[in-house]
């Protein structure tokens, strides 16, 4: 018993089996686990061969060529085969139904039905003409050669040569001869040259649809696709592999562009009509291929879905590498003063536009991640509002950093630390200011008469009315706090929905822009959202809003480190988003750069010399008289459209928004305002003019009299 089994137990799961045993006497088979990695060896060898094959030019033309003309017989087979059948339509039918449009599967199936029953027509006809053929030829010949021997008779009458009878008989076949003697000769060249001709269309096909794999195709030199045009962006979407638009493509889908390609700012703008099935967000998924097919950064490709216009792809490719260029000076670096009503500039768009950050009833959280840009965007909107005499400013950081050290000459208030003591200092700040916007908003009724909200006009007149403008830096410390979270969570609402209208501008800062560190209500309660680079959709959503990074407004896509200073911001323009490059006041005092302090000086200066007026707003005096000379040129008479688009051209900060309205209020008080000449409102350039001077002439009268 036990030797009969002994062999069965000597089998182990490595030896081979009976079957694989080599013959007595030949060499011993590899054993199995050896043949794989050899066999991979060997594959890789090919592989190696076959990739650096493909950099010989020779060998790249023929594949090259021959698959033009494989490719171009495909494609030609192909449309003779759906001429000949009804494939298109039952492929048109299968994609209709895939999109669930009924209406579009029931009209395919009607045409399929019409295609069938007119070809089996035209087949009967033709087996009909087969049948017939033989009897109507001998008819055609028996009635010609008839003609023909009339004639001979009518001609051989007029002769009187009997000859003649047949005369007009010899000369048919004698053509036909003749021509039978020429299609002979043509004949044998074209038969072989019709097969050259037919493989040169084949060719021809296969070139234009470049059917050769993309490795032997030759490199594309050009610079066409840097240009984000129709071509381009078709290019492009067709390459998303997102299968619905694939088919619709294939099946000739031209889309309706909304907006042909225009130029925008620092890039190209265009709207188009996406085909049925496929989604603005769709293509959002894929939105870093399309960036990539565009030969852009994700960054600088922004497509997004219009509000008013659901289905329509709005697509903007900024100019390549305009993230890159240098950000203007801010431009109050060495003078100018602010008006907190009018805002301050902080940023240039992504488009060069000048970017005014609004203080006057409204709110600001920015958020990014560490050192993205954060403290230096709210450093530059600071330093703006204090160069209003009328700001009062507070700063709680709940961190220990200097970066607004500089600016304490200036501030009421700065606390800095992230102590129960600093802590409860911001909170203490949160429940005076809820006090506070209940006080300005009885104050506002009894001094405000008909306003509804604070103007320049009524700060002046009530110092307890003075803007106000409070930092929280590092905010999610008060609000994850245990001690004081949630009672800092609720003044924070509280007061943040009063303080619009009684000019208290709350500023949120944070690192951490989730929900559990910054209470939702606080965000959705925020007019401006500035989101630096973030890591992730959450910190996206979480401060842009829920549903951003779905449609595309992503600020995932700033690498850090490299887009220092940019971010995606909510609440600025009309637009649904806008991309913003922040204007640097620079601060490094281990360089010995000091921008912020100069500024601080004069902010200090103006405060205590504060009387109350000041000229000019904003960046630069705007002179709405000058503006329109300067826009009018040497034109005598020039149309109001006209003159404010070309105003908004020449300062579009000032004058983007203005209607004709705007100019007449704004020439109005000198009597150089519209007027209606031919049937169509002009402004007339030697009103302006006169504007101008009668205004010179008052100042130096009025100077005058001082010195007198
Ligand atoms: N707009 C800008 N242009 C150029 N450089 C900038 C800009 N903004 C910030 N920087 C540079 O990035 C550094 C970090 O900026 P900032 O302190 O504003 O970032 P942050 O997000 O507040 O960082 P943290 O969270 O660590 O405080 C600055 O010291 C400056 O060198």
């Amino acid at each position: 018993m036990t030797d009969l089994h002994a062999p069965a137990n000597t089998e182990t799961p490595d030896a081979p089996t009976p079957a694989l045993t080599s013959e007595p006497g030949s060499s011993p088979a590899p054993a199995p686990a050896e043949a794989g990695p050899r066999r991979r060896v060997r594959i890789d060898h090919l592989r190696r061969v076959i990739v650096e094959a493909r950099q010989h030019t020779a060998y790249r033309f023929t594949v090259r060529h021959s698959a033009y003309l494989t490719g171009g017989a495909r494609v030609l087979s192909r449309r003779a085969w759906d001429s000949r059948t009804t494939a298109r339509h039952e492929r048109m039918m299968r994609i209709a139904e895939a999109g669930g449009n009924e209406e579009l599967v029931q009209k395919w199936e009607q045409r399929a039905y019409a295609f069938r029953f007119a070809r089996h027509r035209r087949r009967v006809e033709l087996l009909q003409m087969a049948i017939n053929a033989p009897k109507a030829i001998a008819t055609a010949s028996a009635a010609g050669a008839g003609t023909l021997l009339l004639l001979g008779c009518m001609l051989a009458a007029a002769t009187d040569d009997l000859n003649d009878v047949l005369t007009p008989l010899n000369t048919v076949v004698s053509f036909v001869g003749w021509v039978a003697f020429i299609g002979g000769i043509v004949w044998e060249p074209m038969l072989y040259s019709l097969p050259l001709l037919a493989l040169a269309g084949v060719w021809a096909v296969g070139r234009n649809r470049k059917t050769a794999p993309s490795w032997a195709l030759p490199a594309d030199t050009g610079e066409l696709d840097v240009l984000p045009d129709e071509n381009a962006i078709m290019r492009a979407l067709g390459k998303l592999s997102i299968p619905q638009l694939n088919a619709a493509i294939k099946e000739g889908w031209t889309p309706r562009w909304v907006q042909p390609t225009t130029r925008l700012g620092n890039g190209y703008h265009t709207q188009l009509q996406l085909p049925m099935g496929v989604t603005v967000e769709m293509v959002n998924a894929k939105k870093n291929v399309l960036a990539h097919n565009l030969m852009r950064k994700p960054v600088e490709t922004w497509p997004t879905e219009p509000p008013n216009m659901p289905g329509v792809l709005d697509l903007w490719v900024a100019d390549q590498g305009s993230l890159n260029g240098v950000v203007p000076p801010w431009p109050l670096l060495t003078e100018g003063v602010t008006d907190y009503f009018k805002g301050v500039p902080v940023a240039v768009s992504q488009r060069g536009e000048p970017i005014i950050g609004k203080l006057m009833a409204a709110n600001w959280i920015v958020g990014g991640i560490m050192g993205s840009g954060k403290t230096s965007i709210v450093v530059a909107l600071l330093l703006g509002a204090i160069l209003d005499p009328l700001v009062i400013a507070e700063v709680y950081v709940m961190a220990t950093n200097v970066d607004y050290d500089p600016l304490k000459p200036r501030l009421r208030t700065l606390v800095k630390g992230d102590d129960p003591e600093q802590l409860r200092a911001a909170l203490d700040a949160l429940r005076a200011l809820s006090n506070e916007v209940t006080e300005r908003g009885k104050l506002l009724e009894d001094l405000g008469g008909e306003s509804t909200k604070l103007t320049r006009e009524l700060a002046l007149k009530d110092p307890r009315m003075r803007p106000k403008v409070v930092v929280f830096d590092e905010c999610h410390e008060l609000f994850m706090s245990k001690d004081y979270g949630k009672e800092a969570s609720e003044l924070a609402i509280r007061v943040m929905k009063k303080a619009r209208k009684v000019g208290i501008t709350l500023i949120w800062v944070t690192v951490s822009p989730t929900a559990d560190s910054i209470p939702r209500d606080v965000t959705r309660n925020t007019s401006h959202r500035v989101a630096f680079a973030v890591g992730d959709q959450v910190a996206n959503d979480g401060l842009l809003g829920s549903g951003k990074y779905k449609a595309g407004i992503r600020a995932t896509e700033l690498v850090p480190g490299q887009d220092v200073g940019t971010a995606v911001t909510y609440g600025f323009t009309s637009k649904p988003f806008e991309i913003i490059r922040s204007h640097y006041v620079a601060r490094d005092p281990e360089k010995g750069i000091d921008e912020v302090t100069p500024v601080v000086e004069r902010a200090l200066k103006a405060y205590e010399n504060d009387d109350g007026v000041w000229e000019v707003p904003g960046t630069q005096p705007v002179d709405h008289l000058a503006d329109v000379a300067a826009v009018l040129g040497d034109e005598l008479r020039m149309l109001v459209q006209e003159v404010l688009h070309r105003l908004a051209e020449r300062t579009p900060g000032a004058y983007r928004d203005w209607g004709p309205t705007d100019l007449k209020k704004a020439l109005e008080p000198y009597g150089a305002e519209q007027y209606k000449s031919a049937g169509r409102m002009v402004i007339s350039r030697d009103r302006v003019h006169e504007a101008i001077l009668t205004r010179l002439a008052e100042d130096t009268g009025d100077e005058g009299g001082d010195e007198i």
